[in-house]
């Protein structure tokens, strides 16, 4: 698959969400994972399109795992013309220390999580970038919406756009809607490597459950991945159920029977199919 399809892919979602600015500066950050290296990549390329006028580095949170191969990402960073920072960490030993104090007995990826995006982003005020771009692409997107369903009772997933306001940043997703077997292939067709992973969470956490059992929903239903994705940027508030005294009823936003003047349509309770 050609760098174009990508790229093609990253215009669309900035055109649609208004992802970059002219004057911006923009940290990527790079896990050396797939989907990281590609987006450095294709920014970089993107920075070469019409009235796209904007700075690029790539940041690179190291947690401190021995094994995990710098080389590989620095060597490919430096032979593209890539900037890239690595930022050392003393991360790793604290989630160690947390490992043996809690009672599950292994890393906590939500802890993880929260002290990798602390040093991101101090690290990407410090470079006076104004947004960090995350790796999160289109089937991220649908995983997140039933991982939300699922274990925290909300129909929601994360934002193309999302405006950080105690780092004063905003957070974008230019690979929002691009599938991952499409980053695969753009990848293996460009040359584009990724680090081994060597998190020992890495295989066996929710978002991996949720993603095989989501490829068997696939395997049954092909249309459903294009549907889902429909769903949220189509998510219809009045689909949804709402208390009588709701601001919702209030507003007239729920149509009801008993409410003069605002007929019940037939379209107007898109999730009561039985
Ligand atoms: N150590 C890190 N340093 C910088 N950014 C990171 C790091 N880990 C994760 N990220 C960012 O968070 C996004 C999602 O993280 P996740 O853990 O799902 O990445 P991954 O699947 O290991 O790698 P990738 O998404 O790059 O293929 C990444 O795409 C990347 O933008």
């Amino acid at each position: 698959m050609k760098i174009q399809t990508i790229l093609r892919g990253i215009r669309q979602a900035d055109n649609r969400f208004g992802l970059i600015r002219p004057g911006d500066k923009i940290a990527v950050a790079v896990s050396g994972g797939k989907d990281s290296m590609l987006l450095l990549t294709a920014l970089r390329q993107y920075q070469k399109f019409p009235h796209t006028d904007f700075e690029l580095v790539g940041i690179h949170v190291d947690v401190g795992f021995e094994e995990f191969d710098h080389d590989l990402m620095t060597g490919y960073c430096r032979d593209h013309d890539l900037p890239l920072q690595i930022e050392k960490t003393r991360i790793f030993p604290i989630l160690e220390l947390d490992k043996n104090r809690g009672t599950q007995g292994q890393i906590q990826c939500s802890l993880c999580s929260k002290l990798k995006k602390g040093v991101l982003f101090e690290t990407a005020k410090k470079l006076g970038c104004n947004k960090v771009a995350f790796g999160h692409h289109a089937d991220d997107a649908i995983e997140t919406f039933f991982l939300n369903m699922i274990h925290g009772s909300k129909a929601a997933t994360f934002q193309p756009l999302q405006y950080m306001s105690r780092m004063d940043m905003d957070l974008i997703r230019p690979l929002v809607l691009l599938r991952e077997s499409e980053i695969v292939q753009a990848c293996q067709d460009n040359g584009i490597p990724s680090v081994r992973r060597v998190c020992p969470n890495d295989g066996f956490t929710q978002r991996q459950s949720i993603k095989d059992d989501l490829e068997e929903v696939y395997r049954r239903y092909p249309m459903a991945r294009d549907n889902f994705l429909t769903v949220l940027s189509n998510c219809d508030e009045k689909g949804f159920w709402h208390d009588a005294d709701s601001e919702n009823v209030r507003t007239g936003t729920v149509h009801r029977k008993d409410q003069p003047g605002k007929e019940e349509t037939p379209d107007s309770h898109t999730g009561s199919i039985q």
